[in-house]
């Protein structure tokens, strides 16, 4: 059985991007660029105020208190290349243009306006509170480089370069089919016995799109291997990446692997991980198949470590940025580790990071209050709480 880096190396292997597309703003937020988005003019445009108070010329400046006739206005928006007259001052708001001549605003907390005529009555300190034209980005400049996601702060500063649509990577399609005989929506399942809630789709279809996929459907299908084998063929005509939920293990009714064929194309097949052992993924023509383990936690584990860069990648942005450790302590003590690497749900605190009650695979309770999950690298011997600890956040 392969390591979890080694599993992590195949996914980053194989999360490439599916080809390019325009799109407006609107339509713009997660996703990747696949150019860089250069500004069209100058900002700002012109000199503008960078305050609401009156444009003077430096030279016209004396001891206060002294007056200014008030010559003209200037607001955002209005054109630039209106004339300061000498010995006069302007009404100036912020982001409006600088008329020629003058080289400082005095905010108007500092001045009494009375009529046409402003006295200034405090002194002014040393900025000159005016944004150069050009300070910001010249015309031609690269606001935002290819292969950033657009999120919100990227967002504003590619709306900034002022292009209508810009290009970006295609967003995967994904179906998530969800396996079992005994799973019911949730809701509808204390009506039939035997039944449970299907919890994982839900938690996984929130997971692809926060993690730049497209979700196209989400189905849950009973263990009959003609049903599944149909579920299969549509996805495959559809997705680019389908997730089979469930089905993945050893079982006679574990028919996830066996409606792909004999013998799936794997990337890999099972990872020495714990939770998610049976986590596979495999090459169907030009889509690709990831069969998450059934368990709750062992499915949403091994999305975390997995399906996140393997969305990531196949979004356009770099799949190893998806998995970063970070080194902290646990206020916990902590259990020998086994044979397999070991991921144990965690939450984190001021006082480090508190294990979570349970970590049976099947647990679904933790889940909810877990947000890191602390890496025990296989063979590692018990620690007493205080030790320091690689982990994820989840
Ligand atoms: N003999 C062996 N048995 C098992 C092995 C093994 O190596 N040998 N591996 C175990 C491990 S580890 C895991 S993890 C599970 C995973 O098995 P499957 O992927 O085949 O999952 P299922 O059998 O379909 O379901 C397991 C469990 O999870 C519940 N489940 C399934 N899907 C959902 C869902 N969408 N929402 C909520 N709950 C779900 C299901 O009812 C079962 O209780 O296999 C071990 N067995
Ligand atoms: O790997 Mo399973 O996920 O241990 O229960």
């Amino acid at each position: 059985m392969i390591s979890f880096n080694e599993a992590l190396s195949r996914v980053i292997g194989v999360a490439l991007p599916l080809g390019s597309e325009s799109v407006s703003f609107e339509a713009a937020s997660g996703r990747v660029l696949s150019e860089g988005v250069t500004a069209r003019f100058a900002m700002p445009r012109t000199d503008v105020s960078a305050m609401d108070g009156y444009a003077v010329r430096e030279a016209d400046l004396k001891d206060i208190p002294f007056s200014l006739i008030i010559a003209g206005e200037a607001a955002a928006g209005t054109l630039p290349g209106q004339r300061l007259p000498e010995r006069t001052a302007f009404r100036i708001f912020t982001g409006a243009p600088v008329p020629d001549g003058a080289n400082r605003v005095i905010v108007q907390e500092n001045a009494e306006r009375a009529g046409d005529r402003v006295t200034f009555l405090r002194p002014h300190g040393p900025g000159r509170n005016i944004r150069a034209a050009g300070s910001d980005f010249a015309a031609g400049d690269l606001l935002v480089p290819a292969g950033i996601r657009l999120d919100w702060r990227a967002l504003t500063t590619a709306a900034a370069a002022d292009q209508g649509r810009i290009s970006v990577w295609r967003q995967p399609c994904v179906v998530i089919l969800a396996t079992g005989d005994e799973l019911a929506a949730p809701g509808q399942a204390m009506e039939r016995p035997g039944a449970i809630p299907e919890s994982v789709s839900p938690g996984i279809a929130a997971f692809v799109t926060a993690h730049g996929g497209r979700l196209l459907r989400s189905e849950r299908l009973p263990d009959v291997p003609e049903l599944l084998g149909a579920a299969a063929a549509r996805a495959l005509q559809e997705a680019d990446l389908i997730i089979m939920i469930g089905g993945a293990s050893v079982g006679d009714r574990d028919y996830s692997r066996s409606v792909f064929g004999e013998a799936p194309d794997y990337v890999f097949p099972k990872v020495a991980i714990k939770p998610g052992k049976p986590v596979w993924l495999a090459r169907i023509g030009t889509r690709l198949v990831l069969g998450l383990p059934g368990n709750p936690t062992s499915a949403l584990v091994t999305a975390r470590l997995l399906l996140a860069p393997l969305l990531t990648g196949m979004s356009g942005g770099d799949a190893a940025t998806a998995v970063v450790f970070e080194q902290g302590c646990c206020a916990d003590p902590l259990p020998a580790c086994g044979d397999r690497e070991t991921f144990l749900r965690a939450r984190m605190t001021e006082r480090g990071l508190v294990l979570a009650d349970s970590q049976d695979s099947g647990s679904q309770r933790s889940l909810a209050a877990s947000d890191a999950l602390i890496r025990r690298l296989p063979g590692a011997p018990a620690e007493p709480a205080g030790a320091p600890v690689s982990y994820i956040r989840f």
